[in-house]
């Protein structure tokens, strides 16, 4: 058994990254960042336990795509590795960020081979450039890049991180604290992702995948009197409504699952439960903009979408235009792209009865395409 676990910090914020999408979400192939990284991580099968560090929202995605152990982030760097850093049971610990996607075998050998040599061993890099601190030109013999992962003796980590003080780096953190570190070659290509065009400088990153993703989602509401009508996110002149816990607009609820499950992502019922009084008489225009939002920052861009109305009333030919429009302008997409169909059931079952309405959706998605943009 391993005596060396891996910490992965993925918990920023992106906030220096120009897109909507969250840089760990970014996908290669079909893999999101953070994925790609930590399996490149287990592939070298030198590790006990590989922690993913991240914010609950995205921690209750990732377990989508992988069993890896996951912790809940902090509001700094720091926060995030001591919360990880309670659940190390390993002498030895790495730390990385899944900033740094492109860490090869050669490096992680380097730094192992050091293990012993000290409480932290750190990769860096020499400095080509004139460096001028402050006003004055100073020897940039003495002057190294640091970069992670950092391989910690994991108590002496944990000790050094009792302080107030932020470090950016788990190594100067240790030498703060009284420990040792001894430096190894680092590496070019375990740069940092800050930018967008960084992505392009990274010769581990393929390009997303071109495979359109297609979900389906489906929806029934009964009738009720004592309600307005909202179809499709328009008001429809009708002296009736839906019953439901929210306006009940089933068009939309049956898109929402057809995006959720274009994405991976559940269903309606999981993201806005009907008992929850937030939602009570809620508007679903505001649940699919909130769905969109999570979508296009989870990585994804919306290609169509298609639903069909199955109702024997109310007459929607003359609100069809209406529904695309509004759609196409939540999905931010063009109306061309959004189809609206209805149909009665010629009188048969409870849609034939007019009891109420079920509707049908689909919808396809494309991952985000950061190549184009690096
Ligand atoms: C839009 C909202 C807003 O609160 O309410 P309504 O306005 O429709 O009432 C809800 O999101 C509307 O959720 P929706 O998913 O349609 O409700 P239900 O059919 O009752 O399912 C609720 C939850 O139970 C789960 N479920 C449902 C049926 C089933 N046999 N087993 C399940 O586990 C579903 O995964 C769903 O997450």
């Amino acid at each position: 058994m391993s005596d060396l676990t891996l910490v992965l910090l993925s918990a920023g914020s992106s906030s220096r990254f120009d897109t909507s999408v969250k840089k760990q979400w970014l996908r290669i192939q079909h893999k999101p960042l953070w994925q790609f990284v930590a399996d490149r991580f287990a592939h070298s099968g030198l590790f006990s336990e590989i922690i993913v560090v991240s914010s609950e929202e995205d921690i209750a995605f990732m377990q989508n795509y992988a069993d890896y152990s996951f912790v809940k982030g902090g509001s700094s760097r720091q926060d995030s590795l001591q919360n990880a850093l309670l659940h190390v049971k390993s002498e030895y610990v790495l730390v990385s960020d899944i900033a740094r996607a492109c860490i090869s075998e050669d490096l992680l050998q380097r730094i192992l081979a050091q293990k012993e040599e000290a409480d932290c061993i750190v990769p860096f890099l020499p400095v080509t450039d004139t460096i001028v601190y402050e006003n004055t030109t100073i020897d940039r013999d003495k002057v190294k890049k640091i970069q992670t992962p950092q391989l910690s003796r994991t108590k002496i980590l944990q000790k050094a991180l009792q302080t107030s003080t932020e470090f950016t780096d788990e190594s100067s953190a240790i030498v703060a604290y009284g420990g040792t570190r001894t430096f190894v070659a680092g590496d070019e290509d375990a740069c940092k992702i800050t930018f967008t065009h960084d992505l392009n400088r990274l010769p581990c990153l393929e390009a997303p995948s071109s495979d359109i993703l297609s979900g389906n989602g489906f929806d029934v509401h009964a009738f009720d009197e004592k309600r307005k009508m909202f179809l499709g996110g328009v008001e429809i002149d009708a002296d009736y409504g839906f019953k439901a816990h929210s306006d009940g607009d089933v068009a939309l609820h049956a898109l929402i699952d057809a995006l959720l499950g274009a994405a991976g992502m559940g269903d309606i019922g999981m993201l806005f439960p009907d008992n929850d009084s937030t939602y009570k008489g809620i508007d679903s225009k505001e649940l699919l903009q909130t769905v969109v939002t999570k979508i296009y920052s989870y990585g994804f861009e919306i290609v169509n979408a298609d639903i069909t109305i199955a109702a024997q009333k109310p007459r929607i030919a003359n609100y069809k235009d209406a529904m695309r429009k509004t759609i196409a302008k939540i999905l931010k997409i063009d109306k061309a792209r959004v189809n609206v169909k209805a149909t009665t059931t010629e009188k048969l079952g409870f849609i034939g009865r007019s009891e109420g309405v079920g509707v049908i959706a689909n919808a396809n998605l494309k991952y985000f395409n950061w190549k184009i943009i690096g």
